[in-house]
C-alpha cells in the first residue's frame, strides 16, 4: 500500500483536543497507557498462541522495552504481541470502538478540572501520546502475517494520519514518540523507570529498559546495550499480602480502573476447595460515570493461571454488583474458555457466589466499623444496591441489612435495624411511603396520623423503590406496610376511643360520601372517610391489592403500561373544606377539585389541568 492520508472520525479529533487541553496537570499516564496498551498486545497473542502455536514465530518470551534517545528526542515503546495490520491499524488507531464513547462525550461539561477527571476514568489509551508528543509513528506487523505485510501509521494529532506499507522483520508493535521541546525531561532513565515502577509494577510481563553507566569522560550517564528489567513483572494478586502496602493495592486499583482517588475498601483473598482462585476485588469511592448501563461488562477482569482471559461482569459478579473492580484469577478454568462456556460453567458459578459474599462482607463490615465510609459508599452506590434485593434471592436478607433510608426521624442513613430499634410500644409495622421526591416524600399528606403520633415512616424515592419493594415483604418479621394503602390499621396503636368515633363519623356523613361517591365515580373507586389525616382535606390511597400512583407514574414514564386502577379518595372529615361540601351549591366543582388536589399533592399529573383551574377561578370569583 503506499502512503494514504485518511482523517480521523469525529470524536478522535474532539478526543485528541482535550487530551491535549485537559490532561497536562497528569502527563506522566501516557506511559501507564501504552504499556499497558502493549501488554494488552501480549495477552492477545498468548490468547490466540493457544489454538496456533505458531503464532510465538521464535520470539516465545513476551516483553515490552521502553527505549528513549536524548538527540532525536523520542521515546519508544515496544512489545512483540499480536501487532497490528495495517487495516487494523487503520480501524484501531483512527475511530474509538468503545460502546461507552458518546456517553462519554456528552457528560464533558467544559470545566477542565472535571473533564480530566472523566477523561481519565474513561481512559484514553493511545491517544494519551499525544500530551507530550507532537508526532506519533507507529510501526508494527501482525503475528502471523508476513514482514512485507508491516505498516508504518504516523500522525501529528490533528485532523489525519498518514499509512503505509512496510517491511518489518520482528511481529509486534513500536510506538515512537516525538516529544515536544517542553517534554524533554521525559528523557530520562531515572524518570522512566520511576513512572514505570508507579503504575506499571504489575504488569505480568517484564518491562525493559536500556542498562545505564556512569561515563567518567562525558561526566554522564550513559546507555549500555545490555537491558535490564525494570518492573517487578509478578502479577501484585499472586503475591503474598503480607508483602504488599495499602498504597500497591491503591496503586494497583488506579491503574486498574482509571480512578484518581484510592478506592474505600479492598478484599485480597486466595480461595481453596471445590474451586480454587484468587481475588482480588475493590470498592470504589465514587460512582463511575456509567454506572446506571446495566449491559456494561467489565471492572472485574479474569484471569486463568495469569493469562488474562475476558473482562465479563455477568458472569463474575451479579449486575447489581457491577461497580465492583478487580482480578479474579482461577486456576481450575480451562484456558481456551468462551464466554459461552463461562456462563454455564459450574466453577464460575461457585467464583461468582464467593465473589458475591466476599463483597458483601466487605460491605457489612464497612457499615458495622466505619458509618461514615459506609454512608460514602450508600450516597454513590445505594440506589444499585438496592437493586440486589431483587436479583438476588439468596442474599436478600443480608443485603435488606445493608440498606439505608430517610425517614421522619433522620435525613439519611436509617438501617432497618435501627428503624426496628424505635418502634413504638404496640407497633406491628414497618411503616414506608413512596414518592417521586425525598420532599414530595415528607410532605405528604398521608403522614400526618404518623407524625401526630410518633411514629417513624421511612420515605424512599429512589427509581428502584417500588421494584425493591415488591421483593421485600418483611424484615425481622415485622411487615412492611405502605401508608398510602389501603385503609389505615395502626393496630394497637389506636385506642379504641379513635376508632369509635371514626366508625360514628362514618355514618353520620354517609349521605355526604354517596354524593361524592358519585360526583366522582370516574375518577375515584370508593370514598371514605379517614383518620390518617390531620391538617389536610383529603388524600389519594390504592387499595391492598393495586398497584400505587406513584409505581404506575413510574411504569407510564418507562414507556410501560400500567393497569388503571382507580384510588381511593379519602376525606377528613375534621377540615373545614369537607364541612363547606355539605349544602354548597357548588358541590360538583368542590368535590373535583377536593380530588385533584389531592392527585397534585402526592405528586400526580391531571388528566384535565384546565378544568382543575376552570373550577379553582369560578370558586374565587364566586
Ligand atoms: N501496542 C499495541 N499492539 C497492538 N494493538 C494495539 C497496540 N496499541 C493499541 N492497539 C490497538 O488500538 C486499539 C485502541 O487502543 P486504545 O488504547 O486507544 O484503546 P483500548 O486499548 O481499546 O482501550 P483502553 O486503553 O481504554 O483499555 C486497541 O484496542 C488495540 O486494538
Amino acid at each position: 500500500m503506499d502512503k494514504q492520508t485518511l482523517s480521523f472520525q469525529a470524536e478522535v479529533k474532539q478526543l485528541l483536543y482535550l487530551v491535549a487541553h485537559s490532561l497536562y496537570s497528569n502527563k506522566e499516564i501516557f506511559l501507564r497507557e501504552l504499556i499497558s496498551n502493549a501488554s494488552d498486545a501480549c495477552d492477545k497473542l498468548r490468547f490466540e498462541a493457544l489454538n496456533d502455536n505458531s503464532v510465538y514465530e521464535d520470539q516465545p518470551n513476551l516483553e515490552v522495552r521502553v527505549g528513549f534517545d536524548s538527540n532525536a528526542k523520542t521515546i519508544t515503546i515496544s512489545d512483540n504481541g499480536i501487532g497490528l495490520s495495517a487495516d487494523e491499524a487503520i480501524a484501531n488507531l483512527g475511530t474509538i470502538a468503545k460502546s461507552g464513547t458518546r456517553e462519554f462525550m456528552d457528560r464533558l461539561s467544559g470545566d477542565q478540572k472535571k473533564d480530566a477527571q472523566l477523561i481519565g476514568q474513561f481512559g484514553v489509551g493511545f491517544y494519551s501520546g499525544f500530551i507530550v508528543a507532537d508526532r506519533i509513528t507507529v510501526e508494527s506487523r501482525r503475528a502471523g502475517l508476513k514482514p512485507e505485510d508491516g505498516v508504518r501509521w504516523s500522525s501529528e494529532g490533528t485532523g489525519d494520519f498518514q499509512v503505509e506499507t512496510i517491511t518489518r522483520d520482528k511481529r509486534g508493535t513500536d510506538v515512537i514518540l516525538h516529544l515536544r521541546d517542553s517534554d524533554a525531561e521525559f528523557l530520562s532513565s531515572w524518570k522512566l523507570k520511576s513512572i514505570i515502577s508507579r503504575y506499571s509494577d504489575h504488569i505480568s510481563l517484564p518491562i525493559l529498559m536500556r542498562k545505564e553507566e556512569w561515563n567518567q569522560e562525558k561526566g554522564e550517564y550513559v546507555q549500555k546495550d545490555e537491558w535490564e528489567t525494570v518492573n517487578q513483572a509478578a502479577a501484585l494478586w499472586t503475591r503474598a499480602k503480607s508483602e504488599l502496602t495499602e498504597e500497591q493495592y491503591h496503586d494497583f486499583y488506579k491503574q486498574l480502573s482509571y480512578d484518581t482517588e484510592p478506592p474505600l475498601a479492598y478484599t485480597h483473598n486466595r480461595v481453596e476447595g471445590r474451586s480454587e482462585y484468587t481475588q482480588l476485588l475493590f470498592i470504589p469511592a465514587k460512582a463511575p460515570f456509567d454506572l446506571w448501563n446495566r449491559d456494561k461488562r467489565g471492572g472485574v477482569k479474569l484471569y486463568v493461571k495469569r493469562v488474562f482471559i475476558m473482562e465479563d461482569a455477568e458472569a463474575l459478579m451479579p449486575v447489581y454488583l457491577r461497580f465492583v473492580r478487580g482480578v479474579i484469577d482461577s486456576a481450575d478454568l480451562p484456558l481456551n474458555v468462551s464466554r459461552e462456556l463461562l456462563q454455564e460453567s459450574r466453577d464460575v458459578k461457585a467464583i461468582r457466589e464467593g465473589s458475591t459474599k466476599r463483597v458483601l462482607a466487605m460491605l457489612e463490615d464497612l457499615a458495622e466499623n466505619q458509618k461514615d465510609r459506609y454512608d460514602a459508599f450508600w450516597k454513590e452506590f445505594g440506589a444499585v444496591l438496592k437493586e440486589g434485593v431483587g436479583e438476588d434471592h439468596a442474599n436478600r436478607e443480608r443485603l435488606a441489612k445493608l440498606l439505608r433510608f430517610a425517614s421522619t426521624h433522620a435525613d439519611e442513613g436509617v438501617s432497618f435495624a435501627d428503624y426496628v430499634s424505635r418502634m413504638k410500644e404496640g407497633q406491628e409495622a414497618i411503616y414506608y411511603i413512596t414518592a417521586d421526591t425525598l420532599a414530595a416524600a415528607r410532605n405528604s399528606p398521608q403522614l400526618e396520623i404518623f407524625r401526630k403520633k410518633g411514629i417513624e415512616v421511612l420515605l424512599l424515592a429512589d427509581r428502584v423503590d417500588e421494584w425493591m419493594l415488591s421483593h421485600l415483604n418483611e424484615f425481622d418479621g415485622k411487615p412492611l406496610q405502605s401508608v398510602a394503602k389501603g385503609a389505615v390499621d395502626l393496630g394497637k396503636l389506636q385506642d379504641e376511643e379513635e376508632k369509635k368515633k371514626a366508625e360514628e363519623t362514618a355514618s353520620a356523613i354517609k349521605p355526604l360520601l354517596d354524593r361524592l361517591k358519585e360526583a366522582l365515580k370516574d375518577k375515584a373507586k370508593d370514598v371514605r372517610v379517614t383518620t390518617r389525616l390531620v391538617d389536610s382535606p383529603a388524600c389519594l390511597v390504592s387499595e391492598e391489592g393495586d398497584m400505587s400512583g406513584h409505581l404506575a407514574r413510574l411504569l407510564k414514564q418507562a414507556g410501560q403500561s400500567a393497569p388503571d386502577s382507580k384510588p381511593v379518595l379519602e376525606i377528613n372529615a375534621e377540615h373545614a373544606l369537607v364541612k363547606r361540601l355539605d349544602g354548597s351549591e357548588r358541590f360538583d366543582d368542590l368535590a373535583h377539585i377536593l380530588f385533584d388536589q389531592a392527585l397534585l399533592a402526592e405528586g400526580g399529573q391531571l388528566d384535565d389541568p384546565s378544568a382543575y383551574v376552570r373550577r379553582v377561578n369560578t370558586l374565587l370569583a364566586g
